[in-house]
C-alpha cells in the first residue's frame, strides 16, 4: 500500500496565549501542499521502519514509527507492518513533514489492518503524536485551533503556485514557542480578515492578510529569513511569509508555472528551493 504524506504551510498563525498544559493556544489557517513524502506499507510480524532520502532515526524517535506503535497498542493488533518512508519534505522546516508521515501511517494502517477506526478516533490518536497531526489527517484548507487538535475544514482555494525557500539550518519548534513568551508586544495577524477571504475565495484578500506571529521570533534568531523574504518578493510573488515555526519562507503565485519561472530566477541563493502548489486531497 502506498500513501502520500503531504506538506503544509500556515497562511496565518496567531498565538492567543499559553495553556495550562504548557502548549500555546493557536488560531491558524493551514493549507496542504502537493509536495509529499511517500509511505509504502506492507504487513509484517513486527513494526519495522526504513527511511530513504534523509538521515532520520528508524525507531521510536521517528514520528512514523511512533504512530504505528501507538495504533497497534491502542487496538491490540497482534501483527505488525513494514514501513518504507521516502522523504522529500525538508526536515525541521515548518512544513510538518514528520506529522504528515505520522498521519499517513495512521490512515494506511487503519486500512491495511482492517481496523475501521473512525476519523474522530484517528484525530484523537494523532493529537497524542503531535500538534500538527490532526490537520495532516484531514488536509486541504482548514481553520485549526487549540494546540492544533481542533480542525474545522474551510472551502478549497484555487491551486496557487508556491515557491518554498529553506535556509540550510532547521529550527526547534519548542524553542520558538518558548522565545515567543518573552516578546513584550507580540504582533497579532488579522485572522478574521483571513477567514473572510478564504471563505469568499478572495485571493488578494488572503494575500493581504498573510501573517505569522512566530515569524518575529525566528527572524530575530535568523536574520536570513527577512533577507529571503525580500528576495522572494522581488521575483513577483503575490505575497511572502514564513511557515509555522520556520525557517521555510513561502511565496505565493497565480499558478505553478509562474512559481516555476520565479524559482528559476532564484539560483545560487544560500537556501534550498522547491516549487509546488496548493493541493486539496478532499477533492
Ligand atoms: C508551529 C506549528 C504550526 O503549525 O508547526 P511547525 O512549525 O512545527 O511545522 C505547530 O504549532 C507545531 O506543531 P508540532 O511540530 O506538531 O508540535 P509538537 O510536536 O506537538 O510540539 C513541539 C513543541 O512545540 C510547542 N508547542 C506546540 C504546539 C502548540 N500549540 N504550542 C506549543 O507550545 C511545545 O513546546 C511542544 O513541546
Ligand atoms: N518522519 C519524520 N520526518 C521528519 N522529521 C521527523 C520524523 N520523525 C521525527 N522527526 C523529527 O521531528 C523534527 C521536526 O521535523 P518536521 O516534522 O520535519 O518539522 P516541523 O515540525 O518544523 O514541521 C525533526 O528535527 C526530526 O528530528
Amino acid at each position: 500500500m502506498l500513501v502520500k504524506a503531504y506538506a503544509k504551510i500556515n497562511l496565518l498563525l496567531d498565538v492567543l496565549g499559553t495553556r495550562p498544559d504548557g502548549y500555546h493556544e493557536l488560531v491558524t489557517v493551514m493549507q496542504t501542499l502537493e509536495l509529499h513524502d511517500t509511505v509504502v506499507i506492507t504487513k509484517a510480524r513486527e513494526i519495522e521502519l526504513i527511511v530513504e532520502g534523509a538521515d532520520l532515526p528508524c525507531g521510536r524517535d521517528n514520528l512514523a514509527f511512533r504512530a504505528a506503535d501507538l495504533l497497534r497498542r491502542q487496538v491490540g493488533y497482534a501483527g505488525g507492518a513494514s514501513i518504507k518512508l521516502i522523504k522529500r519534505i525538508p526536515l525541521a522546516a515548518g512544513l510538518a513533514g514528520g506529522s504528515a508521515d505520522a498521519a499517513a501511517v495512521l490512515c494506511g494502517l487503519n486500512s491495511l489492518w482492517g481496523l475501521g477506526m473512525r476519523m474522530g478516533k484517528l484525530l484523537d490518536l494523532g493529537a497524542v503524536i503531535g500538534s500538527d497531526v490532526p490537520f495532516c489527517l484531514q488536509g486541504g484548507t482548514a481553520l485549526v485551533r487549540g494546540r492544533g487538535e481542533r480542525v474545522d475544514p474551510l472551502p478549497g482555494l484555487p491551486s496557487l503556485g508556491v515557491v518554498l525557500a529553506k535556509p540550510c539550518f532547521g529550527v526547534s519548534t519548542a524553542e520558538v514557542y518558548h522565545r515567543y513568551d518573552d516578546i513584550e508586544n507580540p504582533l497579532h495577524p488579522d485572522s478574521q480578515g483571513m477567514l473572510q477571504s478564504v471563505r469568499g475565495g478572495d485571493v488578494s484578500g488572503l494575500v493581504a492578510c498573510l501573517g505569522n506571529a512566530l515569524e518575529q521570533v525566528t527572524s530575530s534568531m535568523h536574520p536570513e529569513i527577512e533577507h529571503i523574504k525580500s528576495i522572494l518578493a522581488a521575483t513577483g510573488a503575490l505575497g511572502v511569509l514564513m511557515s509555522g515555526s520556520g525557517p521555510t519562507v513561502f511565496g505565493l503565485f497565480d499558478n505553478e508555472t509562474a512559481a516555476r519561472q520565479a524559482a528559476g530566477r532564484l539560483k545560487n541563493g544560500n537556501f534550498g528551493v522547491w516549487v509546488t502548489n496548493f493541493y486539496d486531497p478532499r477533492s
